[in-house]
């Protein structure tokens, strides 16, 4: 351990207290509570990560004196202990790996973007001790990712709300910005023509307004999830689950499997993944990298050019003899034009119908946020030929468009099952409605 980390934890104290007498000046009681949440949970994550550490330094042999010693102390002694102490002379490599996922495992200072996270997390009925370091660690960088799409929008939303009740002129900026945000037309009419009758039934401040327009994009989301009667999208233990990821060149598909294969394993799933991408060089090599970094082992072929179905057969045969639960297929990137990839996707399909008629079978379409509009296009013209069940919206970090998901959802109908906002094998998690559009709309 670094001897500069102590100065690092002070400064987060002082930040804290900073924060502390800033806020308490102006708060309402709703506000003061939430802060206090984030308060307690900010203390008992903090109170893990030491636990967390302490027990890996109790573990290493070579440390058994710092830990005789400090037994009888407290926890802020043992802290500086733990801090002092050249972790090259005490930890073996393995426990150093796991000494820096530890560190890097996003707690940081207690800050806005912490408080924010957990009060998005108390919002959801959490309570402060349930929560987790890789909940925060995921909403920041959610709220963080979608940055470039807030801007230019909440700004000028809430220069347009004003503080004074909504009128009918505003609702017409609202829908420029909406459109220049990629929501799409179809969402935009929707949100629109709701806060329009609203409007006419009683006065709405901008406040209320806000929240209404939250909600109205919830609704939005969470129409195709719902009419899927699946809220979430995951496996059916004992059974054989098999998911696709289709979707033009580019997007992320690879990505996506390494990490929904470290998500399955991480939930007590058995996975095994097939590699029926063989239509781009160095595509399989990509593959067997994430099967590496996951876990999961992965069937495949390194001939160039071999048959994608061959593979899926294969795969199939193997998943069943070994009990597999969720079999990840990685397809080639197809443009909608290339019929003949379109064929290999019709193929692979007849494949798993005649090999497994009993799996559950998902056809999962991966989505770049990038493409903003372009994404619904791709959304639209999959949907027809590749039997779509879902989608996945992948570069949700330092993307602008990242509305495009409600133009996905309202004028494609298409459940969205997961979002990615990042290269590493965690940036990945199911979608929540609630926490995108919170993230999105965030005003602080
Ligand atoms: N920043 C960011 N990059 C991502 C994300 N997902 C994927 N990428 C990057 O996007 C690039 C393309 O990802 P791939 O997974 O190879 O995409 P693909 O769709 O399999 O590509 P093809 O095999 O060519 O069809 C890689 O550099 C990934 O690291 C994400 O959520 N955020």
């Amino acid at each position: 351990m670094s001897s500069d980390e102590l100065p690092n934890n002070q400064n987060a104290l002082s930040s804290k207290e900073t924060i502390e007498e800033n806020q308490s000046d102006n708060l309402n009681l709703e506000e003061q509570e939430s802060l206090d949440w984030a308060k307690q949970a900010f203390e008992k994550l903090k109170q893990k990560q030491l636990e967390k550490k302490e027990a890996l330094f109790k573990e290493s042999n070579s440390l058994a004196q710092v830990t005789e010693e400090t037994q009888e102390t407290n926890n802020l002694q043992l802290k500086n202990k733990i801090n002092n102490v050249d972790k090259d002379d005490c930890l073996n490599d393995s426990s150093k790996d796991i000494l820096k996922d530890i560190e890097d495992s996003g707690l940081g200072e207690f800050d806005d973007s912490f408080t924010w996270s957990a009060g998005v997390l108390a919002a959801q009925g959490k309570e402060p001790d349930s929560i987790s370091l890789e909940d925060i660690d995921w909403l920041k960088r959610l709220r963080q990712g979608l940055e470039k799409t807030r801007k230019g929008f909440v700004t000028d939303l809430l220069e347009k709300f004003g503080d004074d009740p909504l009128t009918p002129e505003v609702l017409d900026d609202l829908e420029a910005l909406l459109l220049r945000a990629d929501v799409g037309v179809n969402a935009t009419d929707q949100i629109i023509t709701a806060l329009r009758r609203r409007l006419n039934e009683e006065v709405l401040d901008s406040k209320e307004g806000f929240r209404f327009l939250k909600q109205q994009l919830c609704q939005i989301v969470n129409k195709p999830i719902k009419n899927s009667n699946q809220e979430v999208l995951a496996p059916k233990h004992k059974s054989l689950n098999i998911w696709l990821l289709v979707g033009v060149n580019g997007v992320g598909k690879t990505t996506t499997l390494g990490k929904l294969a470290h998500l399955a394993l991480r939930s007590g799933y058995t996975a095994l993944i097939a590699a029926a991408d063989t239509f781009r060089a160095a595509a399989v090599q990509q593959v067997q990298i994430w099967g590496r970094r996951s876990g999961v082992s992965v069937i495949a072929n390194e001939t160039p050019n071999a048959d994608p179905a061959a593979i899926v057969f294969d795969a199939i045969g193997a998943a069943k003899s070994k009990e597999i639960e969720l079999l990840l297929v990685d397809t080639a990137g197809r443009l909608q034009t290339k019929n003949n990839l379109m064929e290999e996707l019709a193929k692979i399909r007849r494949i798993i119908d005649r090999l497994a008629p009993e799996a559950i079978v998902e056809s999962l379409l991966v989505l770049d946020a990038s493409q903003g509009q372009n994404g619904l296009n791709q959304a639209m013209s999959f949907a027809e030929s590749a039997n779509l069940t879902g989608v996945v919206i992948t570069k949700l970090d330092g993307s602008s468009r990242g509305g495009v998901a409600f133009a996905v959802a309202s004028e494609a109908k298409l459940p969205i099952r997961f979002i990615g906002a990042g290269e590493r094998l965690q940036d990945l998690k199911p979608f929540n409605s609630f926490e995108f559009v919170e993230a999105l709309l965030a005003n602080r």
